[in-house]
């Protein structure tokens, strides 16, 4: 079957996973002036705060990576910070609850930042989400029910491995952003991922945004490993 397809964002998201400022000034610098999608996570924001952000999303689109995850009062409130950086994603985890997801997208009114949801972590098997989580079901319908509840919440849509892409859109809609971390180009080094998939199977699958970052940051010629992983995301 044909799928709609309104929007794709054909730069893979690079994971600025850096322990300082400089490196990440210095990796920025080997692109020479091109806007690149970027995310700033846990790593550089516990460091350097909201002021990293600012700096970097003068020359780039930014998700920012927090997770948040939990009561709905806090989350909100947090979220309202979240906002008044204006950056193009943020996250929670589903795992929250629809009220905690309901609370989030009330901090970030008057934003433009897009809202989305973690289901299952790229990083999590089928066997330690049912041994650690004590989750019975498979992996693939527990993911789609934090999909529809992310839904349900009016959030634009979730992180997933881009393996559940296409059951997800599925069972929510055809528009619903797919995220999906976990991927790694034919041959490469799988670390703590779980749940890869190449680019080029990420876009046939469904991914709407593919979040790359040791293939690219960790490689000798990190541009060169861009432009591969940019051209067979897109071919
Ligand atoms: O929310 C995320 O970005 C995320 C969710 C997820 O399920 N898995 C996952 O790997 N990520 C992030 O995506 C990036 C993947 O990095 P690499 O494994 O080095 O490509 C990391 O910065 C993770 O924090």
């Amino acid at each position: 079957m044909e799928y709609r397809r309104n929007f794709v964002e054909t730069r893979p998201v690079i994971a600025l996973d850096f322990s300082s400022d400089k490196e990440v000034y210095d990796f920025l610098e080997k692109f020479k002036g091109q806007r690149l999608f970027v995310k700033i996570g846990m790593e550089l924001f516990y460091k350097y705060g909201p002021e990293i952000v600012k700096q970097v999303a003068e020359n780039h689109d930014v998700f920012l990576d927090l997770k948040l995850h939990d009561i709905p009062n806090t989350v909100e409130r947090a979220m309202a910070n979240i906002a008044e950086l204006n950056v193009a994603l943020t996250n929670v985890h589903a795992a929250g609850g629809v009220e905690m997801m309901e609370a989030a997208l009330r901090g970030l009114e008057g934003s433009n930042t897009k809202l989305i949801a973690v289901t299952q972590l790229t990083s999590t098997s089928e066997e330690q989400m049912h041994e650690f989580q004590n989750i019975q079901t498979s992996l693939l319908d527990s993911v789609i029910h934090y999909a529809k509840c992310t839904e349900k919440a009016g959030l634009a849509g979730v992180v997933c491995s881009a393996k559940e892409a296409r059951a997800i859109k599925d069972a929510t809609s055809e528009d619903f952003i797919c995220l999906t971390p976990g991927i790694r180009p034919a041959g490469a080094e799988v670390g703590d991922q779980k749940r890869v998939v190449t680019p080029a199977d990420a876009r046939k699958i469904g991914s709407d945004y593919i979040v790359v970052g040791r293939p690219i940051t960790q490689a000798e010629n990190p541009v060169e490993a861009y432009e591969n992983i940019m051209e067979q995301y897109n071919s």
